[in-house]
């Protein structure tokens, strides 16, 4: 059966938020959609405008004209921004009593604009005891359970019994707010305490994320899960619906998420790799393991949100200043083993830069050059090593470095702000120029491939990966 999921919830004219992301989720998880609005609201990625409500007689209107005609197997309940209307939904519960109700007590939107009256907050505490499942984030959660925010899961969790206990309801608990290279969320209980694991993912495409995960909680409950295994999907899916968001290009602020991504691994003419099947794509796409435990281990999250002990950053820039000054000897070395004019100067340019640019960056940081460490010593060691297989080889394996630097730059920049202790680090990796130059090394990486032949292809393959896996190494090192 497909479930007939009612959203009741304020517009996000953007797309990535409220009903319009609402309507996506249930859509994603196969229910069929509706929506009634409570408030329509001028927002975008960036924050919000302004808010119209229509009369609350409206939304009884709206209500009943659903449910007078269709059967509704579950509800979601987002922005209810004020008492009025919440009295209208409630009474409308009390008269329709779907089976599933799932309260997400939107308060304040990712932007940090208020959503809800703050003399409505009684009123949705109230709401609380009469619904199926409740998500608040940390913030929402602290008003709920009347005490100051968490700032550790134990206390959080605390908080989310508490809520349970008094509502006599189950508790979504979520960790998003959290600082950690996981954000894990739980389904709570007055009784038990059971927590979804998730991975954290490094990006600022993460608006609307509360509004989707609730829709798709509830078109779960009402396709048979149990809560805890609602999770389970649904957290999977939204990881990597954040993980795809940034790839939308949607917007300037808080991007949103892309609702569809596994969906279009099964469309053919949507799937990223299909209209460029390069060599380099797939060796992206399969180095993607490797990247996402870059993106997870400590030193790199640290990194960006400026919380580093300045001294392990030293240490590191010390090793990469290392590293630059041997990795510029084998660009060097590409140039010198390239046919094309024109790949001979790129690589020739690329030496020069890494020389001149980089370590004049180190040399603010760095007093004296100490001697390798292991990582660095085996990361240059296999680029040595690649070199002595020829051109093909080393280019690929020459590739990550630039490539995984421009990407992560481009995405931990959006925690610089001002007085980051390490924002001069993260604009540089940030810079144009330098995704420029990783874009041009990779088409030259292309062509190379392309024209070599199959065994070639495999060893740059080899080498490709494997130096992912060094760049991995090195950000554990420090
Ligand atoms: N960077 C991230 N990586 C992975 N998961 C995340 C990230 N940020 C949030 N989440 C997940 O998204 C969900 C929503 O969490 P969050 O606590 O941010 O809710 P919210 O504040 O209500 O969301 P919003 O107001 O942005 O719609 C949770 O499952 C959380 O674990
Ligand atoms: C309408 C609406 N509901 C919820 C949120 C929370 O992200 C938002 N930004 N807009």
């Amino acid at each position: 059966m497909t479930p007939r999921v009612l959203s009741i919830a304020g517009t996000d004219p953007s797309g990535g938020a409220g009903i319009q992301a609402d309507l996506k989720t249930i859509g994603a998880f196969g229910g069929y959609g509706m929506a009634v609005v409570t408030a329509l609201v001028a927002q975008n990625t960036e924050g919000v405008r302004s808010v119209h409500v229509p009369p609350p007689a409206f939304l009884a209107e709206q209500l009943d004209a659903v449910s007078d005609d269709v059967v509704i197997d579950a509800v979601k309940l987002g922005m209810l921004h004020s008492t009025p209307l919440i009295d209208i939904v409630v009474a409308w519960l009390e008269r329709v009593r779907p089976p599933v109700v799932v309260l997400d007590p939107v308060m304040v939107a990712t932007s940090g604009d208020r959503l809800l009256d703050a003399a409505a907050e009684a009123a949705i505490r109230r709401l609380c005891a009469r619904v199926d499942l409740v998500t608040p984030n940390l913030p929402e959660l602290a008003v709920l359970a009347g005490q100051p925010e968490a700032t550790t899961w134990a206390a959080a969790v605390d908080q989310a019994q508490a809520l349970a206990a008094a509502t006599d309801t189950v508790v979504l608990l979520k960790g998003g707010h959290l600082a950690g290279a996981t954000s894990a969320d739980a389904v709570v209980t007055a009784e038990a305490v059971r927590p979804v694991e998730g991975r954290r993912v490094i990006t600022t495409t993460t608006h609307g994320t509360g509004c989707s995960l609730s829709s798709a909680m509830a078109t779960l409950r009402a396709s048979g899960f149990s809560w805890f295994d609602a999770l389970g999907h649904a957290k999977e899916w939204l990881t990597g619906a954040i993980e795809h968001g940034a790839a939308l290009e949607v917007g300037r602020g808080n991007g949103p998420i892309d609702h569809f991504h596994h969906l279009r691994e099964h469309v053919p003419h949507l799937r990223a790799d299909v209209g460029s099947p390069t060599w380099t794509g797939r060796a992206w796409d399969d180095s993607a393991p490797v990247r996402d435990r870059v993106d997870a281990c400590e030193f790199v999250r640290r990194l960006g949100d400026g919380t580093l002990e300045p001294e392990r950053f030293a240490w590191y820039l010390a090793q990469d200043a290392v590293y630059l000054g041997e990795y510029a000897e084998l660009l060097a070395r590409a140039a010198a083993l390239a046919g094309a004019p024109e790949e001979q100067a790129f690589w020739a340019r690329g030496s020069v830069a890494a020389q001149e640019e980089e370590m004049r960056l180190h040399r603010a940081w760095v007093a004296g050059m100490p001697a390798a460490a292991p990582a660095t010593r085996a990361y240059l060691d296999h680029l040595h090593a690649a070199h002595r297989h020829g051109y093909e080889v080393l280019i690929a394996a020459l590739l990550p470095c630039s490539w995984l630097y421009a990407d992560l730059g481009r995405r931990l920049v959006a925690q610089d702000r001002p007085a980051h202790p390490y924002g001069a680090w993260l604009r540089t990796y940030a810079d144009p120029a330098f995704l420029d130059a990783a874009e041009t090394a990779r088409s030259i990486v292309d062509r190379v491939a392309e024209a070599a032949s199959s065994d070639g292809r495999n060893a740059m393959t080899a080498a490709f990966a494997a130096s992912m896996r060094h760049e991995l190494a090195f950000f554990e090192a420090p």
